[in-house]
Parts: structure tokens; sequence; C-alpha cells
């Protein structure tokens, strides 16, 4: 599937250590998988992980999953080893879709992974306050397909407070989704911290996806339901689509250019959205095939 088509509503971090959680991934209802060698990797267990992880990409099947690897930075001292292996690693025959690069903070961030490694997209972690001063540049590198946002290393750097309403994170979350938008990139949201607080993940799914965002980075599978019906098109919304699409057809066969649903008005630019959510609802109804 192609990426800009590909749904990436749950996209959920894997420790590349855990061999229990690699294998229960090829059964979890998520879209995308974040295979982990950074935060979520004991220091002790980082060399180790790289060949964890690469077995399992080269023998588990993921399925219709996307397939994305975090290295660590290349300022630690994992960084540029867990590139190579990586690179090695798709020679041999392991199935990944893009490298997520951590705390990219300017274009010359992806240009140093770039240059370790062809043939596969990377994705920028947008977790430092320099990343979203820096989010266009960022998002127009070739190179690069899409976004994530690191909204607990932001919180850090911003030293700010926890907030539901997420008041302190809203600057650097609408920089990067505006650069993401311009340049056509995937962009998906930060984690929420507390996996067995099924309401705060609801409102701040909501909001993500209210705001434009493709999905949510996960990090517990029970959270994954909420993000997959949070980011995916209502019945109302699929709907109002069809609806607002034969009313502007037929709008357009009496010569006029625009057409009125619910009391609104319809015009080109609707259809346009409604196209779309009609075919994330499809893209999203063939995952489940
Ligand atoms: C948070 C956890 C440590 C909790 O783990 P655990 O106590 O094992 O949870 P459960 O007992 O409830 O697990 C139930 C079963 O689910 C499997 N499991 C748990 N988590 C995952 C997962 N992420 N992927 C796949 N499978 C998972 C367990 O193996 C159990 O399976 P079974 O044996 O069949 O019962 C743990 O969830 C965890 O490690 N989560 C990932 C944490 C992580 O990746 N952190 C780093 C990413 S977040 C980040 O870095 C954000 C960003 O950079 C920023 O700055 O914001
Ligand atoms: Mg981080």
């Amino acid at each position: 599937m192609n990426a800009a088509a590909r749904p990436y509503r749950s996209v959920l971090y894997i420790p590349g250590s855990k061999d229990r959680a690699l294998e229960k991934a090829t059964t979890l209802a998520c879209d995308a998988i974040i295979f982990d060698l950074e935060d979520a990797v004991a220091v002790e267990e980082k060399v180790n992980a790289r060949a964890t992880l690469a077995r399992a990409l080269t023998e588990a099947d993921y399925g219709a999953r996307a397939r994305i690897v975090r290295v660590n930075g290349l300022d630690t001292a994992w960084g540029r080893d867990d590139v190579i292996a990586m690179a090695e690693a798709i020679h041999a025959g392991a199935k990944i879709d893009a490298i997520l690069i951590p705390k990219v903070s300017m274009k010359g961030d992806l240009d140093a992974v770039a240059n370790l490694i062809n043939g596969v997209p990377l994705w920028a972690m947008m977790e430092t306050a320099m990343g979203m001063l820096n989010a266009a540049e960022i998002a127009a590198h070739p190179r690069l397909e899409g976004m994530v946002m690191g909204t607990n290393d932001l919180a850090k750097e911003l030293q700010s407070r926890f907030r539901a309403d997420r008041l302190p994170l809203v600057t650097g979350l609408g920089l990067c989704l505006l650069a993401a938008k311009t340049y056509g990139r995937i962009i998906v949201d930060g984690v929420y911290n507390a996996f067995k607080d099924e309401a705060g993940l609801k409102v701040e799914c909501d909001q993500g996806r209210d705001m434009g965002f493709d999905g949510k980075t996960l990090i517990h599978p029970a959270q994954l339901e909420i993000a997959n019906a949070a980011f995916a098109p209502s019945e109302a919304e699929i709907d109002l689509a069809r609806r607002q699409i034969a009313a502007f057809e037929e709008a357009q066969a009496q010569g006029l250019g625009v057409a009125v649903v619910d009391g609104k008005i319809v015009e080109n630019l609707h259809i346009v959205t409604a196209r779309q959510v009609l075919a994330k609802a499809e893209a999203i109804a063939a995952l489940a095939n």
C-alpha cells in the first residue's frame, strides 16, 4: 500500500528487545508499529536488541501494518550502528518501511542518516524546541515521509506541566502540523502516558483528530481500539460525505457551483474533503480484509 493512502490511526511502540511483544504485535489491530531501539530499550540491551529486532523483521508476519524502526540518535554510542544494522537487515531480507530518527532538530540531522542508508524513507521525531522552529525545513527534506510528535521530550525541554488540554504544547503541535501538511507528509500525534486511563486517552485522541493529525502513537495494546475509532471517519461523516457529493453533482448538472446540505453550503473544496473521507474509510475497510 502506498504511504499516502495507508491509514495511520494507531501507531504502536514496541520495545525492540522484547520477544514476547514483538510476537504479540503480529496479532494486534494497529495500523503501524514503531519498533523501538531508543527509549524503550535499556542501555544493557541496546546491542542485543538490534539482532532480536532484525530477526523479527525477517521472520515474523506483520501483515499490512507499516514497519517503522526507531534508531538511537547519531549523537549516541548506538545510533550509527543501529542504522547500519538495519541497512544490513534490509539487504538480508528484513521488511522495514521506514527509519525513524529521534530528536530531529534541523535538516542536517536527516542528511546524516540519509547518507548511511539508501532506499528507505525517513521519519522524524519532532520533540525538541529547535525542531519546532525548524519544522518547515525538516518537512521539506526529500527523504522525509512522516513526522511523529514526541510530546514527552518536548514537555521536558519546555519544562511545561501536564494539562489535559495540552495548552503548553499546542504551539509546537501546530507548527509541525503546518509543516507536514505543507509538504504532504504523514504526521502522528504523541503518546498518552497513562495507558489505563481510557477517558483521558479519548479526549487526547479527539483533540489530535480535530487538529488534523493522521493518528496517534501508543504505548500499550489497550489503547488501540480508542485510537482506531477516533481517527477513522465516523458513520455520520461517511454519510454526510456521500450526501455532499450527490448534492454537488446534482447542482453541477443544473449549472450551479454551490449545493446546500443540512443547511450548509457545499462547494468544490468541500467535495475534496468528502472524497478524502470516503477514501480513508475504504482504506480502513481494505485493511480488515
Ligand atoms: C508500559 C509497559 C511497560 C507495560 O507493560 P506490561 O506491564 O507488560 O503490560 P501488560 O502486562 O498490561 O501487557 C499485557 C500484554 O500486552 C503486551 N504488551 C504490552 N505492551 C506492549 C506493546 N507496547 N506492544 C506489544 N505488546 C505489548 C504484553 O507483552 C502482554 O502480553 P501477554 O504476554 O500476551 O499478556 C509496556 O506496555 C511497554 O513497554 N510499552 C512500550 C513503552 C515504550 O515503547 N516506550 C517508548 C516509546 S514512548 C516515547 O518514547 C515517546 C517519545 O519519544 C516522546 O518523547 O514523547
Ligand atoms: Mg522522545
